[in-house]
């Protein structure tokens, strides 16, 4: 196992990530002891990358603490009042930006949701920093991301990082790395919780692509 090579182009995996997460299995046994599982979503080179990371040396239980950690800040009793201030002024800022995007629509002569019914609460985007690690809650899921201009739900396989490639990446690259366009569907039923760790370059760092990475065509 520890022999078998990386390949951008598609990991030689005995099931597809969807029949994983729908059976809730493990990975199979040919993946223990392996220090990192990439389950590449959109394996073609230069098209943008989004890897489920199973296998990567942080035990399952040990992601179930940062989870646990996470729904225990949102839970604190002292935070109450705070929660209830910051709750209402986002409502009132959405409300005030739901305005803001009718009025610049109604100005253009538009029909007047023709921005606002581009995007949900978390509209699609890609990421600015350089990478993203995302620890989705284990239950709920919500992020999507665009292939083939079609939505595809990322599953949820709680043992799993989604690492995502952000622009940051796409510039030093020269555009070889696309960061994927992605959004998170909301739900009023189920809470859900992700804990997200940006990976960025220092604000006043300017960046590039990398020397050998510029050509006359690129
Ligand atoms: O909650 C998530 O799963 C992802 C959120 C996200 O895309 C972001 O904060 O940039
Ligand atoms: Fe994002």
């Amino acid at each position: 196992m520890t022999g078998m090579p990386l390949s951008l182009h598609g990991f030689p995996l005995r099931k597809s990530v969807q029949e994983i997460s729908v059976n809730g299995d493990e990975p199979s046994p040919e993946f223990h002891g392996f220090p990192l599982v990439l389950l590449i979503f959109l394996h073609q080179f230069q098209s943008p990358l989004l890897i489920l990371a199973i296998g990567q040396g942080i035990s399952n239980s040990f992601l179930n603490k940062v989870r646990g950690v996470a729904k225990q800040f949102f839970q604190l009793p002292q935070e109450e009042k705070q929660k209830e201030v910051l709750h209402e002024y986002s409502i009132k800022l959405k409300q005030l930006v739901d305005l803001l995007f009718k009025a610049m629509a109604k100005s253009l002569a538009f029909e007047e949701n023709s921005f606002s019914d581009q995007f949900g609460d978390n509209p699609p985007h890609s990421d600015r920093s350089w990478i993203t690690v995302l620890l989705q809650d284990e239950q709920v899921e919500g992020l999507q991301f665009v292939k083939d201009e079609k939505w595809i739900t990322v599953p949820v396989i709680p043992h799993a990082l989604v690492v995502n490639l952000g622009d940051q990446m796409l510039i030093m690259s020269n555009g070889i790395f696309k960061s994927p366009v992605h959004r998170v569907v909301t739900n009023t039923d189920k809470l859900r919780i992700s804990v997200a760790m940006f990976n960025e370059v220092e604000p006043e760092k300017e960046i590039g692509p990398v020397e050998g990475l510029i050509d006359e065509n690129r």
